[in-house]
């Protein structure tokens, strides 16, 4: 048999050509190629396993993860990277988020991948879920990869506790921490996974020796005065030796591969001492030196110094076995609630705008995008009062909502705040101070925004039509903004979306396109008619490079909008050139995007009992707990109750009057610093918080005592006075 392997009795003995040095590999290959991960194939035979087996188990199933080690509170690469996976993975099922927190004490190290549903990435951009895929098999004893979807509901306190504003976000944690820690970030300039992979080496060689994972071998290169000791005869193993040179990191990856490995030791040493490399045969690195059990030795040969084959060749050597591990506690497959979610689609007419996309894109920026920001000051809190501010003014909604836009408007200008608490803003959202009237949808129910899978579509779609919705408002409305400070500015919407995207879009990739977009021409828009197009523009500038992306819905290609089947009179043909009539495109925007094209089918009744409890999030989580624990999410329930209820289009009338919402409004700006608070107490259709009791209670007392003393006061001025009319008087 023609062995790879060239064996010398004696390393002092052997002879080796030199054919020169060749600079270290860094492997380049695709992330899911089956020789970077040989067991991967027969390991992973869907996403959902590797995060099981690797004893992330979901909170929902109530079970703790493999030795207690770890659990994860929240989920994953963008949604977005599941297709993602699908494509690059040749078949392999979607990755799945992880409802779990990360636990303290943390045993092992983590890395927590967060990520969202808003799916803005690219295809080979995104290598987080492939990474979890090539890390979870070999590596899960020494470092196990989270993965956190921020756009699941449940996740949503987990990503603000977290504090992850962009997408994906990296944060690893280490081994044995015991109290309460966000992380560290992950700053590195690009997301290979080549780079991550490497990252994760120094992540782990930088845990200082006694906080090392007990898993992980030494990383570190053997002293060349050491390196004699390995070819110890006695051994009953086979002893590996990667050479390589100082930056190197293939003898790393090669010896994290095999830990899980038994019959073999691999290790590392630099090639620094040339004349013992020459004697071993050595020429050129990386290079893998194998020591047999029974004591030959040599050097393996014919094998490409690439980490992948390094290692699929150790695995492959008789004797070397992969350990037996405990077999985990799997809990039940998790993807109920997704799948039910696919098949329960809901018709619509694409010539038609549909209320619940508009609330459920505002009720994510709300209560998920923004609420990950713990406070908003300068440039970020001017953007939201604008935002909040242009919205309550143009967002053609049901009462209940423009109502709360309204409060927030008032109590965001009445505030004198620098800085405020995004927690504080989220009381206001929820209703936490029970104004009659205002009410904004807690679900995402998508519906001219779903997607054919669930990581499809959604978010982003709803925040493009919900900018068109205020840019076409704002044309047909010019007077809408007057008194707010925004009136006069023809570019007020589009500079407000600007500034949001730049600051809270989760995508940064996606704001640095628009940004750059909007710094090449925003400036030229002179009229409210010209920012919808613009605007109507640039989207389709969007989807001219997005078309074909594995991020494009198949069943919603990206095509130049609107197509010739709902606006023929957009269409022109120019000597053989397709052009737009853009006078009949403005028509067409400000008719698609106007009140009237609205439909509210889908969207949630105040009714629904399922949002009397407007508590926040962390009120929820328990409820989300169980909610996951039932397999099956709050959407699903409401598409049971409610499936496309033309009832439920009812537009709600406010039950409170103008007066209800000031004084609410000052109530909320107390919330502030209410903070905590929980129980509240109705009174007269307004809720007032044990805090405000409490409160109460206090100027109650205060004002009795004040009015005692006044009494004493006079009482006692009154008897000096009579005494002294008397003494006169005598
Ligand atoms: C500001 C912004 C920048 C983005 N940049 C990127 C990026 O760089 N890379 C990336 O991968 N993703 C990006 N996205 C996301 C991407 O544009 C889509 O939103 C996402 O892929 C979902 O696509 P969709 O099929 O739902 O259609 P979307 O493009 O989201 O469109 C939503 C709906 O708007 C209507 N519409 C379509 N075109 C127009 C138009 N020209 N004018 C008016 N209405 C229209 C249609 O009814 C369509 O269904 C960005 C999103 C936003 C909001």
């Amino acid at each position: 048999m023609d062995s790879p392997v060239r064996g010398t009795d004696n390393p002092r003995s052997a002879q080796g050509t030199r054919d020169g040095s060749r600079s270290p590999q860094r492997t380049r290959d695709g992330p899911l190629r089956s020789t970077d991960n040989p067991g991967s194939s027969k390991e992973h035979g869907t996403l959902a396993a590797p995060l099981r087996d690797a004893g992330l188990t979901p909170l929902a199933s109530g079970r703790t993860a493999m030795a207690g080690a770890l659990l994860w509170r929240g989920s994953a690469p963008p949604l977005s990277a599941r297709p993602n996976m699908a494509a690059a993975g040749g078949g392999r099922r979607p990755l799945l988020p992880v409802p779990l927190p990360v636990p303290f004490p943390v045993l092992l190290p983590v890395l927590l991948a967060a990520a969202t549903t808003a799916r803005l990435y690219r295809p080979g951009h995104d290598p987080l879920t492939v990474l979890t895929i090539s890390l979870f098999a070999d590596w899960e004893s020494a470092i196990r990869v989270g993965v956190l979807d921020c756009g699941e509901e449940g996740n949503y306190e987990t990503c603000k506790e977290y504090g992850i504003h962009y997408y994906p976000t990296l944060r690893y944690f280490k081994a044995f921490t015991k109290q309460f820690t966000t992380g560290e970030n992950y700053q590195g300039g690009d997301r290979e996974l080549q780079t991550l992979r490497q990252m994760m080496i120094d992540f782990l060689q930088n845990h200082s020796q006694e906080l090392r994972p007990p898993a992980c071998p030494p990383l570190d290169p053997v002293l060349s005065s050491d390196l004699p000791s390995l070819f110890d005869k006695n051994s009953h193993h086979y002893t590996a030796i990667v050479f390589e040179s100082n930056s190197s990191y293939v003898g790393r990856e090669v010896i994290l591969d095999l830990i899980q490995y038994e019959n073999i030791v691999v290790r590392r040493a630099l090639n620094f001492d040339k004349a013992f490399l020459e004697k071993l045969g050595v020429t050129s690195v990386p290079s893998c030196y194998l020591i047999q059990p029974n004591g030959s030795h040599g050097l393996i040969k014919n094998l490409k110094p690439l980490r992948s084959f390094f290692s699929s060749y150790l695995k492959s050597l008789p004797g070397v076995r992969k350990k037996l591990l405990l077999p985990l506690q799997l809990p039940a497959p998790e993807n109920k609630e997704e799948s039910t979610e696919i098949k329960v689609w809901k018709e619509f007419d694409k010539s038609r705008l549909y209320m619940a996309d508009l609330e459920s894109g505002l009720h994510f920026l709300l209560r998920v995008e923004l609420a990950t920001h713990k406070a908003l000051e300068g440039a970020e809190l001017k953007t939201f009062k604008d935002f909040v501010t242009i919205s309550a003014k143009l967002f053609p909604g049901r009462q209940p909502v423009v109502k709360l836009l309204e409060t927030l408007q008032e109590w965001l200008v009445s505030l004198p705040l620098d800085k405020i608490p995004y927690d504080a803003i989220l009381d206001l959202v929820n209703n936490k101070m029970r104004i009659s009237g205002i009410f904004l949808p807690r679900k995402v129910q998508w519906v001219g925004c779903q997607g054919s899978r669930p990581e499809l579509r959604g978010y982003s779609c709803s925040l493009w039509k919900l900018f068109h919705t205020l840019t076409v408002q704002a044309a047909l409305r010019p007077k809408a903004l007057g008194n707010t400070g925004l009136e006069d500015n023809p570019q007020i919407v589009l500079q407000v979306m600007r500034r949001y995207i730049q600051h809270f879009f989760g995508c940064k990739a996606c704001a640095q396109h628009f940004e750059e977009m909007a710094r090449e021409s925003m400036d030229s828009v002179k009229s409210l008619d010209q920012a919808v197009l613009w605007l109507w523009e640039k989207h389709n500038v969007v989807n001219n490079r997005l078309a074909g992306d594995l991020t494009e819905d198949p069943k919603f290609p990206k095509v130049q909008w609107p197509t010739p089947d709902i606006c023929p009179a957009c269409h022109e043909e120019i000597k053989g050139l397709h052009s737009w009539n853009e006078e009949q495109v403005l028509q067409f925007l400000k008719s698609h995007y106007s009140s009237e094209n609205i439909l509210y089918q889908y969207t949630q009744s105040q009714a629904d009992p399922s949002d009397n409890e407007q508590g926040d999030t962390r009120e929820g989580k328990d409820k989300t707990l169980q909610k996951n624990s039932g397999g099956n999410g709050e959407n699903k329930l409401q598409e049971k109750e409610n499936p496309g209820d033309p009832g439920s289009k009812g537009l709600e009338k406010p039950v409170g009057n103008p007066g209800a919402v000031q004084g609410s409004g000052k109530g909320a700006a107390a919330s502030v610093s209410l903070k905590g608070t929980r129980q509240a107490v109705s009174f007269l259709g307004i809720g007032f918080s044990n805090l405000d009791m409490s409160l109460c209670v206090i100027l109650y007392v205060a004002s009795s005592l004040f009015l005692m003393i006044m009494y004493f006061f006079f009482r006692v001025r009154s008897k000096r006075w009579k005494v002294k009319s008397h003494r006169s008087s005598v």
